[in-house]
């Protein structure tokens, strides 16, 4: 894809996610690596109404190299390319049940969506809570790239999900099933929730490797 053909795709996508009320206002965040740097969503733009000749073009370095001045989140989408080489796109949203779940006092820190479906265990994986920093402090980065090499989604905690898939496409597809995982989790909580087995697990993780 050339990178004109990227900042449409992140426009689509964009839009998309807005429209279904995925993230709401100005919140929520688009990176997209391409062959010399970085497609970033600008901050305070609403992902609804992305122009793609303002999109925010970072070089390899992450200096902004043209457009408006990117998310203030970029410590959080660096520490994911810096620890996944397999990272193309990182999606960051503030979605309303796996933001829900960040904010659950009761919930296992180290693996934060149970694994009830086969899809949460294909495209998401275990998903830590990364302690509260302020929105755009630069103390995420080290907390990010802790669990980055082992791990493609987080929520970061009383604040939202961010996933790293190795296309926009895989990132939103991930994050959307992390969606329905904990609106699901969040809809059984207190139920008698039949879990996936161990050996259900590991065929997944055998056929359905996560990049
Ligand atoms: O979700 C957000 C902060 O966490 C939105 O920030 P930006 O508008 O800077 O991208
Ligand atoms: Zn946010």
């Amino acid at each position: 894809m050339n990178e004109q053909q990227v900042r449409q795709e992140m426009v689509k996508w964009g839009r998309s996610i807005f429209e279904r009320g995925l993230t709401a206002g100005s919140s929520g965040n688009i990176s997209v690596k391409v062959e010399d740097g970085y497609l970033v969503s600008p901050t305070n733009s609403c992902l609804g109404f992305l122009d793609p000749g303002r999109i925010s073009k970072l070089d390899g370095a992450g200096q902004l190299v043209s457009g408006d001045a990117p998310t203030k989140e970029l410590p959080l989408h660096f520490a994911f390319y810096e620890k996944r080489p397999t990272a193309g796109a990182v999606v960051h949203l503030h979605s309303t049940y796996a933001t829900a779940l960040s904010c659950l006092s009761d919930v296992d820190p180290s693996d934060a969506i149970r694994p009830i479906t086969p899809y949460v265990v294909m495209r998401v994986g275990r998903v830590p809570v990364v302690p509260y920093t302020r929105p755009g402090s630069p103390e995420i980065r080290p907390l990010i790239e802790k669990l980055a090499g082992e791990h493609a989604a987080v929520l970061l905690e009383n604040h939202g999900p961010v996933v790293a898939g190795a296309s926009l496409d895989a990132a939103v597809f991930a994050i959307e099933e992390l969606e329905e995982a904990a609106k699901l989790s969040i809809l059984l909580r207190g139920m008698p929730v039949r879990m996936l087995s161990p050996a259900a697990i590991a065929d997944l993780d055998r056929h359905f490797k996560l990049k």
